[in-house]
């Protein structure tokens, strides 16, 4: 990859693995490939694709947002025709199940930039997907797998643990990519369950969440104010003091109170 001399840039989020090692523990988590239709994003120079294709999966599409790296697949779509197709494309703005039918994995190193805003357009359709392998910041793997009462516990948490199970795996340091980024890496498993841990409207439980850890030092009670008028009914039907602070309340009890709450 040095030896192609292309500047990385730092807008898309460019920070690549150089250790195979890594590259191959990655992929394996993933499991057998070979029935599955694979997504990878920000595929990059191939160093993750290479490996996914090794795996010899039903089909790979890789999304590319940078034309430049997308000039260096040719070598990959020749050896892998009919397999292999890669889109210069934004991941945010793709229609997955409009490129590819299920069953689908997907395998990725992130773009730190757009990593959050991608997982959640994954989750409002998390059934379309088998298994997601994915490569955040370590702040963000520990947003996502964050326990109540923890400082990382959150809106991502609630959301992503209500609809999957998580697993964060390995951490990466920053000497095993170029260029180094300042941060570490996390690893994390995605596996969406068939159906959510508790029934409950996806749109409120967000608009709910978001109100109350935005505020995440208030007590419910307070915090309650700027979405509901009836904030006592709510906390009552909730079976909730309203003294709680957002990170005590479990998933359950946010999908009680999502379930019991008038929004404004
Ligand atoms: C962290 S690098 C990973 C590169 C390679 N897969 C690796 O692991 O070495 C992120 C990749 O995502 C690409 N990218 C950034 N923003 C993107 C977007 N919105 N849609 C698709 N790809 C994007 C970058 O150009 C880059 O190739």
């Amino acid at each position: 990859m040095k030896k192609f001399l292309l500047k990385p840039k730092k807008s898309l989020g460019q920070n690549f693995i150089l250790s195979n090692e890594i590259i191959k523990r990655i992929v394996a988590l993933a499991g057998s490939l070979k029935d599955f239709n694979v997504i990878e994003i920000g595929p990059g120079y191939g160093a993750l694709t290479r490996e996914i294709l090794a795996y010899n999966p039903k089909f790979l599409l890789s999304i590319e947002k940078d034309s430049s790296l997308v000039k260096h697949h040719e070598q990959l779509l020749n050896e892998h025709q009919g397999k292999y197709r890669i889109i210069e494309a934004d991941a945010l703005n793709v229609v997955e199940k409009e490129l590819v039918e299920c069953p689908v994995k997907v395998i990725a190193n992130l773009p730190y930039n757009i990593s959050v805003a991608l997982f959640l357009k994954w989750l409002n359709n998390i059934k379309f997907f088998t298994n997601l392998t994915l490569m955040f910041q370590k702040e963000v793997a520990e947003r996502i797998t964050a326990e109540p009462n923890s400082k990382d516990y959150g809106s991502l948490s609630v959301l992503s643990q209500l609809l999957c199970d998580i697993k964060k795996e390995f951490d990466i340091e920053p000497k095993e990519f170029f260029p180094r980024p300042k941060v570490y890496s996390s690893v994390i498993t995605v596996k969406p369950l068939p159906t959510p841990r508790f029934a409950v409207n996806l749109e409120t439980l967000t608009k709910l969440t978001r109100a109350v850890f935005a505020q995440r030092r208030k007590m419910l009670r307070n915090s309650l104010q700027s979405i509901t008028s009836d904030v006592s009914t709510t906390l009552e039907n909730a079976k909730l003091s309203g003294d709680e602070r957002p990170e005590s309340l479990t998933i359950e009890q946010f999908c009680l109170l999502a379930n019991n709450i008038i929004m404004r």
